[in-house]
């Protein structure tokens, strides 16, 4: 059992992988209901565990671990939805030498195991099922979910009436439901189980990056040199420069910006910057914290543009069509409503809209907020387990495009950049733990790296 990590399958991928392994679905379930019943007797600390199985292989997941649970001495009971559908969910019943209790008059127990439904639901709970769960989720002092929380959709992470989990044990690999809200709230903590099927997909759950220290024959610009564009607000783009810096880059450039800046960071003037962007030892640009929505700005923004400098494009740089299959690097880093201005509401999970959209301009997208989807060109996409809550405050985003800067001037592609970057804000946000404002991501990013 390890924490969510590694590639994400839909439901259909997940069962095409099934297939593939060429291990038998018994042995399968077998493997998950063993996973299951271990998760139940950690986690549970060897309470009386009520088992709520449903009609199909995930209610049969739930009557092996039964079956394990009752003979390693655990008082468990189960209580079923109605018969089981599947050839194996009726074997693994028939296994089952206890009773099997309604789910409408189940007693509550401290330990509830959620096995009604995993990547087979297809629609919203019917009342006579959602109301007996939650009614025994809420009476559990702990509640875990076999693969999903049941009532949350696989692949678009939309709650179909779920209850709340306190960790969910998926089998596999993970899935969309697993790290896309509002399903991702529902399942408390994701562990993966491995039960020996090799997952392969172009979606994957974001991971610590590889960050070479720099070696004895670097120099400042070997390490990189990022330009940040500052405009109106001025603390913005101070932010990104500050964090561009204390994430690496070796060399800052700030044009337009004002105000309170380490002394590291070098100072420009706006009309300097199509120099700037000339000189070939910049390796990336940073343009639209605080920069406002002036006519200057926009030609800044288009001067950007038109540099062959790899790019991070941020909050007043985003425009809807702002750019299209751009040569170099290029990263955008939109808000919901940002990307909505971008790129309409589309139809689809957060990831759909994501990769259509990274398709659609030619870049790669960081879709911020609880549910951050990373995108790029061609169908990759990374998804990012919730970072601290106490992000949601004003600056973070400013910081974060800093920090893409540095990472795509240190050399990374723009997929592997903003993946980067998105973990090293979601860290040091873990480090200025809570109360935390921008200005704290600052101090922390150095023990990140
Ligand atoms: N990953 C792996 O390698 C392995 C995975 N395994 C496990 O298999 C699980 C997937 O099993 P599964 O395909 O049988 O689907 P599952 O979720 O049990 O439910 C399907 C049933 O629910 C019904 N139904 C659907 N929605 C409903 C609703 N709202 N309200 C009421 N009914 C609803 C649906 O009925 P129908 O839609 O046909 O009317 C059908 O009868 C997976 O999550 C994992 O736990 C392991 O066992 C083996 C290895
Ligand atoms: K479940």
């Amino acid at each position: 059992m390890i924490p969510v990590s590694g590639c994400v399958l839909t439901a259909a991928q997940m069962h095409d992988a099934e297939i593939a392994s060429g291990i038998s679905l018994q042995k399968l379930m077998d493997r998950a209901g063993c996973a299951l019943a271990e998760a139940v007797w950690r986690f549970g600390s060897g309470r009386p565990a009520l088992i709520l199985c449903g009609p199909g292989n995930n209610g049969g997941d739930g009557y092996i671990a039964a079956r394990l649970l009752a003979a390693w001495g655990v008082d468990v009971s189960i209580a079923a939805s109605g018969f089981p559908k599947t050839e194996l969910a009726v074997a693994a019943r028939a296994a089952w030498d206890g009773l099997v209790g309604n789910l409408a008059n189940a007693q509550s127990s401290p330990v509830l195991v959620d096995a009604l439904f995993g990547t087979g639901l297809t629609r919203e709970l019917p009342a006579e099922i959602a109301k007996p769960l939650h009614r025994l989720a809420n009476a559990a002092e702990i509640v875990i979910a076999a693969d999903l929380p049941s009532g949350v959709g696989t692949d678009d992470g939309r709650d179909y009436g779920a209850a709340r989990a306190d960790i969910t044990l998926a089998f596999a690999a993970a899935k969309p439901a697993h790290l896309l809200q509002p399903a991702a709230s529902l399942c408390g903590k994701v562990r993966i189980a491995h039960i020996g099927v090799e997952c392969v997909a172009n979606v994957s759950v974001l991971a610590r990056p590889h960050l070479a220290q720099p070696g004895p024959t670097d120099h400042k610009y070997t390490r990189g040199m990022v330009i940040v564009v500052g405009g109106t607000m001025p603390g913005a783009a101070a932010l990104s420069a500050t964090a561009a810096a204390r994430s690496g880059a070796g060399y800052v450039v700030g044009i337009g910006v004002t105000g309170d800046l380490p002394h590291a960071i070098v100072r420009r003037d706006h009309d300097e910057l199509a120099n700037t962007l000339d000189d070939p030892r910049v390796r990336a640009v940073v343009i639209g914290p605080g920069l406002g929505r002036s006519d200057r700005a926009r030609e800044m923004v288009d001067l950007a543009i038109a540099s062959p400098c790899p790019l991070v494009l941020d909050g007043d740089a985003l425009a809807p069509n702002v750019v299209n299959d751009r040569p170099a690097p290029t990263i955008l880093t939109p808000h919901a409503g940002e990307f909505t201005r971008m790129f309409g509401d589309g139809d689809g999970s957060k990831l759909d809209r994501t990769r259509a959209a990274a398709d659609h301009c030619g870049a790669t997208i960081i879709f911020k907020g609880a549910d951050t989807v990373i995108a790029s060109p061609g169908g990759r996409a990374t998804l990012c387990p919730p970072a601290s809550a106490w992000l949601s405050t004003a600056g973070t985003g400013d910081v974060l495009a800093g920090i893409a800067g540095a990472m795509l001037a240190r050399g990374f592609a723009p997929h592997d950049a903003a993946c980067a970057a998105v973990w090293l804000h979601s860290e040091a946000a873990r480090l200025a733990g809570s109360g935390m404002i921008a200005d704290d991501l600052l101090t922390q990013l150095p023990r990140c790296l």
